[in-house]
């Protein structure tokens, strides 16, 4: 005998049962959020709750163990909103974006990372996004991701290796759309994401060493570049570029040590990024 179709009302109320089980379990989460809070007091962030790896480790998981034909891309977009609604109710949680003109781009690359509803101000500077980040009125910047043909090089401002100094945290959007790209700023120290990083390095050489000498000296001092952003010459004398490598850097890394010989006078990770999910990542292909 063929299985009889279900009828509609049976279907619904299947749904009526399962978004039940959806919602104890959002509810549940948040009252998890809450103790997470008082655990993370005292440790590294200070009054910021937004932890950026560990919301990457929670996608990679749940990516690996997806099944069914649920879009993936869906699954990671509903766990942003999730994280976003978390980190708010743990303590303040803001965001400054570059908008130089109407319909940038980027306020939706940050709504679609950091929740629909959490505060933003937009900024047509991009000094000043950094600026509300350094001085605490935002958590989370969303800039242009560098280029050379920039008028300003919003990485310039971060080149300090003071503590409190904004810190490049992701790379936006995580769902890779071959479209417009961001960075995202706060004052954090990076976090590996369990899976492909990339760090950004700012490397200061004299006017005259070339584009090739400053990527050899990271070659051989252990670092796999993928990546030459911007270069800049200061006016009182330095060039600094911006060069993206391969891999999680942390502060004590040795072969930070090791690139500051030959061209390279000084290096500071601006900041650490998980690779946004490919496509690969995101259709399931093995
Ligand atoms: C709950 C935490 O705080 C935030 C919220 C997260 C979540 O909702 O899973 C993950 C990382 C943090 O951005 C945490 O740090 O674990």
């Amino acid at each position: 005998m063929p299985e009889e179709t279900p009828s509609l009302d049976a279907l619904r109320a299947e749904i009526d049962r399962i978004d039940d089980e959806i919602h104890d379990l959002i509810v549940h989460r948040a009252t998890i959020a809450a103790k997470v809070r008082a655990a993370k007091t005292g440790g590294g962030g200070g009054d910021i709750f937004l932890r950026p790896g560990r919301e990457t480790i929670v996608l990679r998981r749940l990516l690996a163990r997806h099944a069914g034909a649920f879009p993936r891309r869906v699954l990671v977009r509903l766990w942003r909103e999730l994280f976003s609604a978390i980190v708010s109710m743990q303590g303040r949680f803001s965001l400054a974006v570059w908008m130089p003109e109407r319909g940038a781009g980027y306020i939706e690359l940050a709504r679609n990372q950091y929740g629909t509803f959490t505060p933003l101000s937009a900024h047509q500077s991009v000094g000043q996004v950094v600026r509300e980040v350094a001085e605490g009125r935002a958590t989370v910047g969303v800039l242009p991701l560098p280029r050379a043909e920039d008028a300003t090089a919003w990485w310039l401002h971060l080149t300090s290796d003071l503590p409190g100094t904004p810190r490049v945290v992701a790379r936006l959007p995580v769902v890779e759309t071959g479209g417009l790209e961001a960075l995202a700023i706060a004052c954090l120290d990076p976090e590996p994401s369990g899976g492909a990083d990339r760090a950004l390095l700012c490397i200061e050489s004299g006017p005259d060493a070339s584009r090739a000498a400053v990527l050899d000296g990271l070659r051989e001092a252990g670092f796999d570049p993928v990546g030459l952003m911007d270069v800049r010459t200061l006016e009182s004398g330095p060039r600094l570029s911006l060069v993206e490598v391969a891999g999680f850097v942390a502060p004590g890394d040795e072969r930070l040590a090791l690139a500051t010989s030959g061209p390279i006078s000084r290096l500071v990770v601006i900041g650490v990024h998980a690779e946004p999910f490919s496509a690969r990542d995101l259709d399931g292909a093995p």
